[in-house]
């Protein structure tokens, strides 16, 4: 091989490196793919091809190929980071730290002890509405932009469901970048959740949600509440999702493991979610990806076993199926696999997530759970049919503090990302511009705890809600008003989207504001929910966290019988 190169320098071979690194950096940003080959190729093909053809006669093989992988490499990472710092990147108007600017690296890292949520509102309050938080990412705090952005005619999904589900295949359709495609497989979904098929899931919650009183109801003592309401989510999510299957409530303990592996999955996969070409090589490698691919494949086998018994009832599955059209004909196994993972994971941690915080709010605050007590003995008293839902609508009361735990811990604190198409027009709205292939996340939390959008924001306060909406149930001189009328409350429901918002928002939205309705009313009809002795909260706030969902610390109650 030397003899062919006979006549090449070192100072041109390292040349031609330098050349070929600046050259790949410009391939890596304008063709961006998931293949490994492909990016096998490009990062090694190069100087491997230059060790093969120009090794200068004066190096050896071992130390010409040293010189000229770690030249062409080193020019390549020093492109990159040269240009994501450089007024010539597309995004160099947006303020944000230096590490986000140079890799998502920095966020992935920042993510893993899972206080991402508060990081970005600090980042927020540092730099202003919008913040680079990676090369060509973007947080968004802006409550006026958000329907522009995630309307009608907003932006499709961006990749971190990529990262998260370790594939760039058989993506559920939370998942789906292409528009038309997701509107088309969100069909299924929106005829699952028609306030029709809604009604007809009652029965099925309260099936669960009975077994949940009854279960909690036989244990001596201290309970972790929270545990309960992640047997409850996700019995309720399997029955929906694969006809049963799980039957945690019954053996009352996280049996198979399904809740660790659960929250350990929702760790990795925050983490590759930041980095999705990351998390499609990991995908490849079973033992790096341990509990994810353990929960994915567990759901994988609920859903063909599913598939394979038919259905016997009109649960969600009965619609993704398209049983309810029965002219046409089922969709993909895959699809149904996929979209059977997504119910479990996107429908059990959150509606969990949100009961626990709701106990833990009425806790700390006596006034408001008495004030619940009273309207839910108003239309519940003992005797009455507390699963009945005939009285939601006429429960201002509840469905102020259901809002202001969404509002204050909220489950899905980040949100969801969208991108604007690589390949396309950027976007403007006002004068806020996105370029193509721009990443951008209207965060959550940060919205919700702005004091643009609400008055004192982090304060739990119900009544916001009831003043807001001039619900005749709270008179203007009730000190619970504090002071504050319509006109003199901060109260922006644009910037309140736990559910997200537009055309790809939360699908499951009315099912589980079912399921809390429901259980919130069942639980405190049947029982006096206590503190344990000795435990002041102390650590939810502080120990409330974000893996996209959101894990959150125990909280441990004592359940009373009421008379
Ligand atoms: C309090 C409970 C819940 C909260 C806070 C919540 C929140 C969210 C959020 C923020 C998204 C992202 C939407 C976007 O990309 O813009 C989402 C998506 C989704 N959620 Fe929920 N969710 C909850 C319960 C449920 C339930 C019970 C289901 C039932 C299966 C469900 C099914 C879904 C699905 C299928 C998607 C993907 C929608 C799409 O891509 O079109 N969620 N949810």
């Amino acid at each position: 091989m030397a003899e062919v190169a006979e006549g090449v320098s070192p100072s041109k071979a390292v040349a031609v490196a330098v050349s070929l690194g600046l050259v790949a950096h410009q391939i890596f940003r304008r063709y961006e793919t998931y293949n490994i080959i492909v990016h096998a190729a490009l990062l090694f093909g190069p100087p491997t091809l230059l060790t093969a053809f120009t090794l200068p006669s004066e190096w050896s093989l071992l130390y010409g190929a040293f010189v000229l992988f770690s030249t062409y490499l080193a020019t390549l990472a020093a492109s990159i980071v040269i240009y994501r710092l450089s007024p010539l990147h597309p995004l160099a108007r947006y303020p944000g730290p230096i590490g986000c600017k140079i890799s998502k690296l920095y966020l992935g890292a920042i993510c893993i002890p899972g206080y991402q949520h508060k990081y970005i509102q600090a980042l927020h309050n540092r730099y202003g509405d919008v913040v680079r938080i990676g090369p060509n990412d973007l947080s968004i705090r802006d409550a006026s932009r958000i329907n522009p952005l995630m309307g009608a005619s907003g932006v499709p999904k961006g990749p971190h469901f990529i990262g998260r589900m370790l594939s760039a295949t058989g993506l559920p359709m939370v998942a789906i970048q292409d528009t038309d495609v997701h509107l088309r497989r969100r069909k299924l979904w929106q005829r699952g959740m028609s306030p029709s098929a809604i009604k007809e899931y009652e029965h099925f919650i309260a099936r669960r949600a009975r077994q949940l009183l009854d279960r909690m109801g036989e244990q001596k003592g201290e309970i972790t509440i929270g545990n309960w309401f992640n047997y409850f989510t996700y019995d309720f999510m399997s029955d929906m999702a694969f006809g049963g299957g799980s039957e945690l409530l019954d053996a009352g303990h996280d049996e198979g493991n399904v809740w660790a592996l659960l929250d350990d999955a929702m760790f990795i996969a925050t983490f590759f979610g930041h980095l999705p070409w990351l998390g499609v090589y990991i995908g490849k490698i079973p033992a790096a990806t341990g509990n994810l691919s353990i929960l994915l494949n567990r759901c994988v086998e609920c859903a063909t076993a599913r598939v394979k018994k038919g259905s016997e009832k009109k649960d969600l599955f009965h619609y993704l199926n398209q049983e309810d059209l029965p002219n046409l004909p089922p969709p993909p196994m895959q699809q149904l696999i996929d979209d059977g993972v997504l119910a479990i994971i996107a429908g059990a941690d959150t509606t969990s997530s949100a009961l626990t915080s709701l106990v833990y709010c009425l806790l700390m605050h006596p006034d408001v759970y008495d004030k619940l007590q009273a309207e839910v003995d108003k239309f519940y008293p003992s005797g009455e049919d507390a699963m009945d839902t005939k009285h939601h609508r006429e429960m201002p009361y509840l469905n102020a503090v259901i809002n202001e735990v969404l509002r204050v811990y909220p489950p899905v604190p980040g949100g969801s990302q969208r991108q604007v198409p690589p390949d396309g027009q950027g976007v403007l709205v006002g004068d806020l511009y996105l370029p193509p292939g721009t990443i951008f996340w209207c965060h959550i939390y940060s919205t919700h705890h702005d004091p643009r959008n609400f008055t004192d924001p982090s304060s739990f306060w119900p009544e916001r809600w009831l003043i807001a909406s001039e619900d005749p149930s709270l008179a203007p001189s009730d000190p619970a008003a504090r002071g504050l009328d319509k006109t003199t409350l901060v109260h922006n429901e644009t910037g309140f989207l736990p559910f997200s918002t537009g055309p790809m928002n939360c699908v499951g939205k009315t099912l589980a504001m079912q399921e809390m309705r429901m259980v919130v009313c069942a639980l405190l009809q049947r029982y006096k929910i206590r503190a344990r002795d000795g435990w002041d909260g102390g650590n939810f706030e502080s120990e409330y966290r974000d893996y996209f969902t959101a894990p959150r610390p125990e909280v441990p109650v004592v359940l009373e019988t009421r008379a």
